[in-house]
């Protein structure tokens, strides 16, 4: 069982994690993100692109705050085992090329962590032709990176350790969580 109380560690499985950012200062920071959208798309119906299933909790947000007029759509890959990625790239549910060709699309991530899966997504995206793509994550572990990703707009630059909550999981478990927390070990 998961505790919501941010103020408490959470045990998911076999690991024990420990509060990082609150969902007030989750909440605020998807707010300014919204707006940011708002004025560089100001004018057009982007395609969101959710990048399943880690970014469906903060993607409901952010569109909510962004004010455009857009259509949603979904994709999605898979990477990570336990707290490790394979480095290789499973693609479950590929985006619908009529609702990226031609279009401004606002691709929704939860966290570029190594950059493999933009590495591998963008190329695939970008073979469908969108008039743009504006890349948006909520958070970005640069000293986890180990391949270049042009990243747009970034919520919060955090460390390199292992997070859950607010749609991330650790091997499933997690999503629910409002707040975000932090691998205990890690420390
Ligand atoms: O930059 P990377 O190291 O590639 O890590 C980022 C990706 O890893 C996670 O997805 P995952 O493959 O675990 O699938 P999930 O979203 O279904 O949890 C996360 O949601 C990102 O899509
Ligand atoms: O830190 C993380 N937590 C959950 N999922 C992830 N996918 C990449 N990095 C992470």
């Amino acid at each position: 069982m998961a505790s919501a109380d941010p103020l408490k560690r959470v045990q998911l499985h076999d690991k024990e994690f420990v509060p990082f950012l609150t969902h007030e200062d989750i909440h605020e920071r998807v707010k300014q993100l919204g707006q940011e959208l708002h004025h560089r798309l100001a004018g057009s119906q982007p395609t969101y692109l959710v990048m399943l299933k880690g970014a469906f909790v903060f993607a409901a947000d952010l569109i909510r705050h962004s004010r455009l007029n857009g259509e949603v759509d979904f994709v999605r890959t898979s990477s990570y085992h336990g707290t490790e990625t394979e480095g290789k790239i499973r693609m479950h549910l590929a985006p619908s090329p009529e609702l990226v060709a031609g279009r401004d699309v606002v691709l929704i991530e939860d966290i570029v962590d190594s950059g493999y899966t933009m590495q591998a997504f963008l190329p695939e995206l970008e073979a469908l032709n969108p008039k743009s793509i504006t890349l948006v994550t909520l958070l970005h572990k640069p000293e986890s990176q180990v391949v270049p990703v042009n990243i747009d707009l970034v919520g919060f630059v955090i460390p390199p350790h292992f997070v859950v909550g607010y749609g991330l999981d650790y091997n499933g478990l997690g999503r629910q969580l409002p707040a975000i927390y932090q691998l205990a070990q890690d420390f």
